[in-house]
């Protein structure tokens, strides 16, 4: 019998290298995986997304012991039916974003009080699918949705439950590309006018002159009532600062649009506000800030309007480690922080809202692992006089667009056998026509690779596959399952079949 080592912490727990350098998975060698299912393989630990699911829906009831918390995984990440089973059943909703992710969600089963829908650009037969389907939410994306999609529920005599995406002016996250609440981008309204900018820590804030005396209260002035306030507060109860801060958001786009929804309150029902500031976040602070911000603007509702948000999506973007020297991040303390702002002053007077997440990579990424087979390898002299060995695997950026489209950085290892002890500079290159082509960009590996060999690269069970193209006209590998039980496939591998059936032409 093998001695099997664990691997590292960047792979599935069930990954483990016997003596003789094999990797496997729940037992099942990589060879083995690849000579039954083929080469590029993604393979996803079901147990993995499974184990990942469970704990961060008790992360979130952990940390908010006296509020409803509901977590949507968000499909985007990576979507078959199999993986909204496993989903839904440890208690997650999913995000959906496209009518093929909807479709995929309702065909796994999952009922539409159970689904999100999200977009910046829907179609008109996006929404109606989620009214259809009576979706938990619809979360507006424009100014201008609120009146597009009340149409579209009057048309099917329903009524549409909406959140709208709020740009909080908070940047955070891996990548410019997937940094999602700064000003100058595509998604959600901003709370604030152009120029505008408030600390709601203090209250203080900065405003551009004509804003100043369109919307400040002075401390000492009387509340502006009649605007303002919905329901004016006592005197004791006042708070210039907030007032300022609030003053601000209420002259906002934000509000704006809210007080839109809510006219339109026959055909929309105004559940809640949502906030994703980005994805791959390693810093608890940016959340927290985010937290401040969707609070203050519940609260200036309030004054407004008189209406109390009933729930708070905070989004998804938690961060995994992708190197062995990344340090992963601590979600269910990143959550007990995230509770201890919903503690804060602000929500003095309010009943404590539900409070929803969305993480997606966080749940899929681990899970994955891509298994590749080495072809071409090419020692190249640098000008330096290093020498870097190309390894061309059989896949690349039609499978994993990440290193291309964000520089991102993975590792990689001999899965089939321990390979000699000197190790070689190596990148990790595709076989498309792109020199741009990396799947891992610097890496040691042993000086004895060779064609025929199988490369393991982990963290890739998100953004993945659901990035994936046919660059070249290569066929997207299969996606196999392996858990306690066995393997099996979960996506198939495209055919040249399915190439040549979108080619209708005569
Ligand atoms: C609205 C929304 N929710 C959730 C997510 C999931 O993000 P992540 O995979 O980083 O958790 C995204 C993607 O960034 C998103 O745009
Ligand atoms: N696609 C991005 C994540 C953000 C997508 C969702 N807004 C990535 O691969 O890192």
């Amino acid at each position: 019998m093998n001695q099997s080592e664990r691997m590292s912490p960047v792979w599935p727990a069930s990954a483990r290298r016997d003596s003789e350098g094999n990797i496997s998975f729940h037992g099942i060698d990589s060879w083995d995986l690849v000579s039954q299912y083929g080469s590029p393989l993604y393979v996803m630990d079901t147990d993995e997304v499974a184990r990942r699911a469970e704990y961060f829906v008790k992360a979130a009831r952990d940390a908010f012991p006296n509020a409803t918390t509901h977590v949507s995984y968000a499909g985007k990440a990576f979507l078959s039916k199999e993986i909204c089973r496993i989903v839904t059943s440890k208690g997650m909703t999913i995000d959906t974003c496209s009518m093929g992710e909807m479709r995929i969600a309702l065909a796994a089963g999952v009922p539409g009080r159970r689904l999100v829908l999200h977009g910046n650009n829907k179609s008109d037969e996006e929404i109606a699918l989620a009214i259809d389907n009576d979706f938990a939410k619809i979360v507006l994306d424009s100014p201008d949705e609120a009146a597009r999609v009340e149409r579209i529920a009057r048309a099917h005599n329903k009524r549409a439950k909406v959140m709208l995406r709020v740009t909080v002016g908070v940047h955070a996250g891996g990548h410019e590309y997937i940094s999602t609440a700064h000003e100058d981008q595509k998604f959600g309204v901003p709370l604030l006018a152009p120029g505008v900018s408030v600390n709601v820590l203090t209250g203080e804030y900065d405003l551009p002159d004509e804003v100043e005396h369109a919307s400040a209260a002075e401390p000492d002035d009387e509340p502006r009532v009649n605007s303002l306030y919905a329901i004016p507060p006592s005197k004791k109860d006042r708070n210039p600062k907030l007032e300022k801060a609030m003053s601000a958001l209420a002259d906002g786009p934000a509000i704006a649009v809210l007080k839109d929804v809510l006219r339109r309150s026959e055909y929309l029902e105004l559940v809640g506000v949502h906030s994703h500031i980005g994805s791959q976040i390693h810093d608890a602070d940016a959340f927290i800030e985010a937290v401040g911000r969707v609070l203050l603007l519940r609260k200036t509702l309030y004054a407004t309007d008189g209406y109390v948000l009933p729930e708070i999506d905070l989004g998804g973007g938690y961060s995994v480690p992708y190197l062995d020297s990344d340090e992963a991040m601590d979600v269910a303390a990143t959550l007990r922080r995230i509770a201890k702002a919903f503690t804060a002053e602000i929500m003095k007077g309010l009943p404590a809202p539900v409070v929803s997440f969305e993480p997606g990579r966080f749940i899929a990424g681990p899970a994955g692992v891509t298994l590749y087979r080495v072809g071409t390898v090419k020692p190249v002299t640098l000008p330096d006089g290093t020498v870097r060995t190309y390894v061309s695997v059989d896949g690349g950026m039609s499978d994993n667009i990440r290193p291309a489209l964000y520089g991102a950085d993975y590792e990689a290892a001999l899965a089939n056998r321990h390979g000699s002890e000197k190790k070689v500079l190596a990148r990790v290159v595709g076989m498309h026509c792109e020199s741009g082509d990396i799947v891992v960009r610097d890496c040691h590996l042993p000086a004895d690779i060779q064609r025929g060999d199988i490369l393991a690269v982990p963290v890739t069970g998100a953004y993945c596959r659901t990035m994936s193209s046919n660059y070249n006209q290569v066929l997207r590998p299969a996606v196999v399952a392996v858990d306690d039980g066995g393997s099996h496939v979960m996506i198939r591998r495209e055919t040249i079949d399915d190439l040549l059936g979108l080619d209708v032409s005569e």
